[in-house]
C-alpha cells in the first residue's frame, strides 16, 4: 500500500503542501501552459548558459557555410577558365581546390552537427531534471486533482518534441537562416543585378507566416493537450484494467480512448490543413524570386552586363537557395511543436510551491479537527461541521455508507488535502503548519494503493532518504549487517522476511516494474515495514486490506498488528470483523459524523451504527438454507 510520504520523500525536501485542496491544475483538470515572458525568460537562462558552446556551434555551422559558398565560385572560374582556354595544370589545381574546399565543407558540418547533439541533450537533460523536481514539490492535492496523464505526457512526448526541437530545429533554423543571408550576401557581391528578383518574394514569404503562425500555435497546443488526454485515458485503462474488467467498463473506456483519439486526428487534420495553406504560399515565395533571377541573369549575360563565371555562380547559388529554404519551411513547423511542447513543460512552475516552513512545536501526539469543512474543487462540501478529538494511542474505527466522506477524512488527518473550513491539529499545531517531515513522523495515510519502487528490497525499505547510509555501509560487511539488522526486523514484523530470504539476492535482489514481479499482497507488507522503519506516531488505515482475496487479507491483517502496536490508528472499514477491539466508532452520513462511542455505547444506542452492526451481523452468519 502506498504511503503518503513517499513522494515528499522523493522530494527530499522539509516541505508542506500549500493550503487548499486544488489550485489552478484542480479547477481546470488539466496544468496550466507557460506564457510567453516564461519561454523568452527561459530563452534567456539557455542562451546565457550554453553562450560558449552555443556559439562553437553556430561557429563550426558558419565555417561550414563559408566553405560550401566557396564552392560555386570555383566552379564557377573553372567554366570560364575553359571557355576562354586554359591549361590542363590550372583546371586540375581548381578541381583539386574544390574537392578540399568539399572536404573541409564535409567536416566542419559534421562537427557542427555534434556539437547541436550534444548541445540539444544538456539543455534537455537539464529541462527534465527541473520538470521532475517541480513535480516532486508540487503538493499531492495538485497532482490527485490533474491526474497522471498530463504530467505524463509534459515529462516524455513533450520532453521528447522539445528535445526535437533543440537538437535539430533550433541548429537547421539558424544553419537555414545564416545559409540563406550569406548566399543572398554572396549573390550581392557577385552581381547586386541579379540579386534584385530575389527580393520579390519575401512579400509572399512574410504575409503567409503572418497568417499561419498564429493559428498553427494554438493548433499544436491543443494537438498536445489532447494527446496528453489520450495517454491519461490509456494509462487510468491500464492502472485500473482489473477493476474496468470487473465493473464491465471496458466498453466505456473504449469509447473515452475513442472520443479522446477523435480529437487528436481533429487537430492533426486541421494543422494538416493549414499546413496546405502555408507550405504552398512559401513554395511559391522561393520559386517566382528564382525563376525572376535566372531570367534576369540570362537577359543581362545576353547583353553582356554579366559575365559567364558571374551567372554560373549565381546560378548555382540560387539553386543552393532550396535546400535551406526547405529546411527553415520544415524546420520552423517543427520549432513551433516544440516551442508549444516548453510551455507545457514550464508551465508546471506556475503552480503553487510547497514552500519549506519551520519545523512547529508540537505538544504530545492528540488529533483535534475543530469545525472542519472540505470540498473538492469550487465542487459543494463532501465534509461539513467535523468536531472529533482522537487521543494519543487511541483505536478510532470509521464506518459508514459508500460516499459517507470517510477517505477524505482520512485524507484530511493525514494533511493530504487541507480543509476548507476550520483546522486539524496534532499536538495543538495546526497541520498545514507542520513541514512535511515532521508531518510524517506524526501521522501516515495507508491506503489499498501499493506502489513497490524499481530497486532492490533494501532500497523500497530505506525510502526516505536513507539509502545512501545504506550504500556507506555497503563498503563494510559487518557494518552492513549491523545496518540490517533493523531491515531484518521490520521484515520479521510483517512477516516478509522469510520471502525476502528466499530471493536470489536477499535484500540485494531487483525488484518492481521491470525486475522481479511482487504481488499485491508482498507489496503491501514491503509497504508496511517501511512504515515501521520511518516509525510515525499515528496512522490512517484507509481500507488497507480491501483488494486482497481473504489469505492474502488475512496475513495482511497479521502484519499490520506489529504496526499498529503503541500508535494511534484510525481505520476506515467497510468490514465490521474488528470494530469491537477499537476504542470508538466513528460513524460517518453525509460528510457528518452522526454517531461516535463504543461499540457497546453504540449498540445500546440503537440509532445508524446498531442499524449497521445488525445487518452486517445477520449478513455473515449462515443462515437456514431453502
Ligand atoms: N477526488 C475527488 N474529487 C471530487 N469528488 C470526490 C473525490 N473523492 C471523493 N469525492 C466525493 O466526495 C464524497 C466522499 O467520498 P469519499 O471517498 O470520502 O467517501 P467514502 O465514504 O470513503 O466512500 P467509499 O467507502 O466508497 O470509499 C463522494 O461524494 C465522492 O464522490
Amino acid at each position: 500500500m502506498t504511503t503518503t510520504p513517499t513522494r515528499a520523500s522523493a522530494a527530499g525536501a522539509d516541505t508542506a503542501p500549500a493550503p487548499g485542496p486544488a489550485g489552478p491544475a484542480g479547477a481546470t483538470g488539466r496544468l496550466p501552459l507557460a506564457d510567453r515572458s516564461d519561454v523568452r525568460a527561459w530563452t534567456g537562462v539557455f542562451l546565457r548558459g550554453e553562450a560558449p558552446r552555443l556559439a562553437l556551434t553556430f561557429g563550426l555551422f558558419a565555417a561550414a557555410l563559408v566553405a560550401s559558398l566557396v564552392g560555386p565560385r570555383l566552379l564557377g572560374h573553372l567554366v570560364e577558365s575553359v571557355k576562354d582556354g586554359t591549361t590542363a595544370d590550372r583546371v586540375d589545381v581548381l578541381a583539386l581546390a574544390f574537392v578540399a574546399v568539399l572536404a573541409c565543407q564535409t567536416l566542419l558540418a559534421r562537427a557542427a552537427r555534434t556539437q547541436a547533439t550534444l548541445l540539444g541533450e544538456r539543455v534537455l537533460a537539464r529541462t527534465r531534471e527541473n520538470f521532475v523536481r517541480r513535480v516532486l514539490a508540487l503538493p499531492l492535492s495538485e497532482v490527485e486533482a490533474v491526474g497522471t496523464g498530463d504530467l505524463l505526457s509534459r515529462a516524455t512526448t513533450d520532453a521528447d518534441r522539445l528535445n526535437e526541437s533543440i537538437r535539430q530545429a533550433v541548429p537547421r533554423i539558424a544553419l537555414a537562416a545564416v545559409t540563406l543571408v550569406f548566399t543572398f550576401a554572396a549573390i550581392l557581391l557577385t552581381s547586386p543585378l541579379l540579386a534584385l528578383g530575389l527580393l520579390a518574394g519575401v512579400p509572399f514569404a512574410v504575409l503567409s507566416t503572418w497568417w499561419y503562425r498564429p493559428r498553427a500555435t494554438r493548433a499544436y497546443e491543443l494537438l498536445l493537450a489532447q494527446e496528453a488526454d489520450v495517454l491519461a485515458v490509456t494509462h487510468e485503462t491500464a492502472r485500473g484494467a482489473a477493476t474496468a474488467e470487473a465493473l464491465g467498463l471496458g466498453p466505456r473506456q473504449a469509447r473515452r480512448h475513442g472520443a479522446a483519439v477523435d480529437g487528436v486526428v481533429r487537430t492533426r487534420q486541421r494543422t494538416t490543413w493549414l499546413q496546405t495553406i502555408w507550405f504552398p504560399s512559401l513554395d511559391l515565395a522561393t520559386m517566382v524570386p528564382m525563376a525572376l533571377t535566372l531570367l534576369i541573369g540570362g537577359l543581362a549575360y545576353q547583353r553582356g552586363e554579366v559575365g559567364l563565371a558571374e551567372l554560373t555562380a549565381v546560378v548555382l547559388y540560387v539553386q543552393a537557395l532550396g535546400e535551406p529554404l526547405n529546411d527553415l519551411l520544415t524546420w520552423t513547423d517543427e520549432l513551433q511543436i516544440g516551442n508549444a511542447a516548453l510551455r507545457r513543460i514550464l508551465g508546471v512552475e506556475r503552480l503553487p510551491r510547497e514552500e519549506p516552513r519551520p519545523p512547529a512545536p508540537t505538544d504530545g501526539h492528540a488529533i483535534r479537527l475543530e469545525g472542519v469543512g472540505f470540498g473538492y474543487g469550487a465542487g459543494r462540501e463532501v465534509l461539513t461541521g467535523i468536531d472529533l478529538d482522537i487521543a494519543a494511542g487511541e483505536r478510532l474505527v470509521v464506518v459508514g455508507a459508500s460516499g459517507a466522506g470517510k477517505s477524505t477524512l482520512g485524507k484530511l488527518l493525514a494533511g493530504v488535502h487541507h480543509p476548507t473550513r476550520g483546522t486539524v491539529r496534532i499536538g495543538g499545531a495546526d497541520i498545514t503548519a507542520l513541514p512535511v517531515g515532521q508531518l510524517r513522523r506524526e501521522i501516515v495515510l495507508v491506503t489499498q494503493e501499493q506502489h513497490v519502487f524499481t530497486g532492490t528490497v533494501r532500497d523500497n525499505l530505506l525510502l526516505a532518504g536513507e539509502q545512501d547510509r545504506a550504500e556507506d555501509t555497503a563498503e563494510d560487511a559487518d557494518r552492513a549487517t549491523e545496518a540490517d539488522t533493523p531491515l531484518w526486523k521490520a521484515l520479521e514484523s510483517v512477516l516478509l522476511a522469510d520471502w525476502v530470504r528466499s530471493l536470489p539476492e536477499g535484500l540485494d535482489s531487483e525488484i518492481g516494474p521491470g525486475a522481479a514481479l511482487v504481488s499485491p499482497s508482498h507489496a503491501q507488507q514491503l509497504a508496511l515495514a517501511r512504515l515501521l522503519l520511518s516509525d510515525p506516531y499515528a496512522l490512517v488505515l484507509d481500507e488497507a486490506t480491501a483488494l486482497l482475496d481473504s489469505t492474502a487479507s488475512r496475513r495482511v491483517e497479521r502484519s499490520l498488528a506489529a504496526l499498529i502496536e503503541g500508535r494511534t490508528v484510525v481505520s476506515i472499514v467497510h468490514r465490521l470483523d474488528s470494530v469491537r477491539d477499537a476504542d470508538r466508532i466513528a460513524v460517518m452520513d453525509g460528510g457528518r459524523i452522526v454517531e461516535l462511542g463504543s461499540h457497546d455505547e453504540l449498540l445500546a444506542a440503537n440509532g445508524a451504527y446498531a442499524a449497521l452492526w445488525h445487518a452486517w451481523d445477520t449478513a455473515r452468519r449462515p443462515g437456514p438454507r431453502t
